[in-house]
């Protein structure tokens, strides 16, 4: 087991940089996620910290071992792929026994461990089994046994439950969680499924162009993203462009107190409490599930007219579709059994945006 530190890493593939000085701390035991989408990075920051890449820059530390330039031979790594790269030609005990073996273990200790690990996968009754007779969800247990058999410092998982169904999919999350956490291995996790990495990791970092834009925990991804990136990427989120207005108020020994109101189209969100510091364009974001409707009314503080384009009833809930008098079409989620009065396509309606709705720079 060990931390790994990620120290300013620049990659770069011919001219392309695709890791700008890339900075993130993991800690000992803990299961991190790496989240993004397609072609932001993720698969090269993973094989930078396997060793199958060199970076051009920065440093790569395993607690306090500098394994910048050791081969992924000595890092002392297990790794599980997407497509499983299991040795077609080899039984699931000689697959998982095959780190052993390299490592010179002796054949009873082998014969234990390897027993142990497929156990733990519930796949004792399939030892003999070769690779092209077993499933694929079969085949990723058989991976996750081979990569943690041989006990190693860190656990690099890229994309681990892409090609399995749904189900499956599900299965294997616990499975996984169940093993990392017994195991008490660090482990960095890739994916572009933004469910899964809420569902599995102490702590997502969420990757834009070869950086990192947030790093939080799931529940500070959701509730407190930094920008309209990271809020759309994790769950949905409208992303309403509001104007700012600078209002100052009075003078105190403290100096002036100063404060920024929203309008959207002239319609002011007097509630609604931004930072001095934004006073340029900003978006406001709010999640479907934190607004709510009204049949227009006067001098309601926080509302913003708009028409209901459509409406889609979810069972446990009913979504809207709102064109914001002024703004962007956004998104409106209301739950089965708030006792809200219910609108149809052309009404026009009031959208109540939370008044400690997060308003970002643009
Ligand atoms: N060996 C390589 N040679 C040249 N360019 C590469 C190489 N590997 C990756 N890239 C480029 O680096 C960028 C990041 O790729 P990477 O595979 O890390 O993205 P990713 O976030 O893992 O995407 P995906 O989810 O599609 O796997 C892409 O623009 C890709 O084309």
């Amino acid at each position: 087991m060990a931390s790994i530190t990620i120290d300013g890493i620049v990659k770069q593939f011919s001219g392309q940089t695709v890791l700008q000085n890339l900075s993130l701390h993991i800690p000992d035991g803990a299961f991190y996620t790496l989240l993004g989408p397609s072609g932001c990075g993720k698969t090269t920051l993973l094989r930078c910290i396997a060793g199958f890449y060199e970076p051009d820059g920065g440093r790569l530390l395993f607690d306090q071992d500098d394994v910048t330039r050791v081969s992924t031979h000595h890092r002392d790594i297990g790794m599980v792929f997407q497509d499983y790269a299991l040795f077609p030609d080899k039984s699931a005990f000689d697959n998982v026994a095959y780190g052993l073996r390299a490592r010179k273990v002796a054949r009873p200790e082998i014969a234990r461990r390897v027993g142990e690990a497929l156990e733990k996968v519930g796949l004792s009754a399939l030892a003999e089994r070769y690779p092209a007779q077993m499933s694929g969800g079969q085949r990723q247990r058989v991976a996750l046994a081979r990569a943690l058999v041989i006990r190693p410092r860190v656990l690099l998982m890229d994309e681990p439950l892409s090609n399995l169904d749904a189900k499956m999919r599900l299965q294997m999350r616990d499975v996984i969680l169940d093993l990392v956490r017994e195991a008490g291995i660090t482990t960095v996790f890739v994916t572009h499924d933004q469910e899964e990495a809420l569902a599995m990791s102490d702590r997502i970092a969420i990757m834009d162009r070869g950086s990192i834009a947030q790093l939080g925990t799931p529940e500070e991804l959701y509730g407190t993203p930094v920008n309209a990136y990271v809020a759309d990427f994790i769950g949905s989120a409208n992303v309403i462009p509001v104007a700012a207005r600078r209002m100052d108020e009075g003078s105190s020994a403290a100096g002036t107190a100063a404060h920024v109101r929203y309008q959207l189209a002239g319609q002011e969100l007097d509630g609604v409490q931004g930072s001095p510091q934004l006073a340029g364009d900003s978006v406001l974001i709010a999640r479907p599930e934190d607004l709510s409707l009204m049949a227009p009314a006067p001098h309601v503080p926080n509302a913003l007219h708009g028409q209901v384009l459509r409406r889609q009833y979810l069972g446990f809930k009913t979504a809207y579709r709102i064109a914001l008098q002024g703004g962007p079409e956004i998104r409106v989620e209301l739950h089965a059994g708030n006792t809200v009065a219910d609108f149809q396509a052309g009404d026009a309606v009031q959208v109540l945006v939370p008044a400690d709705s997060r308003v970002v720079g643009a």
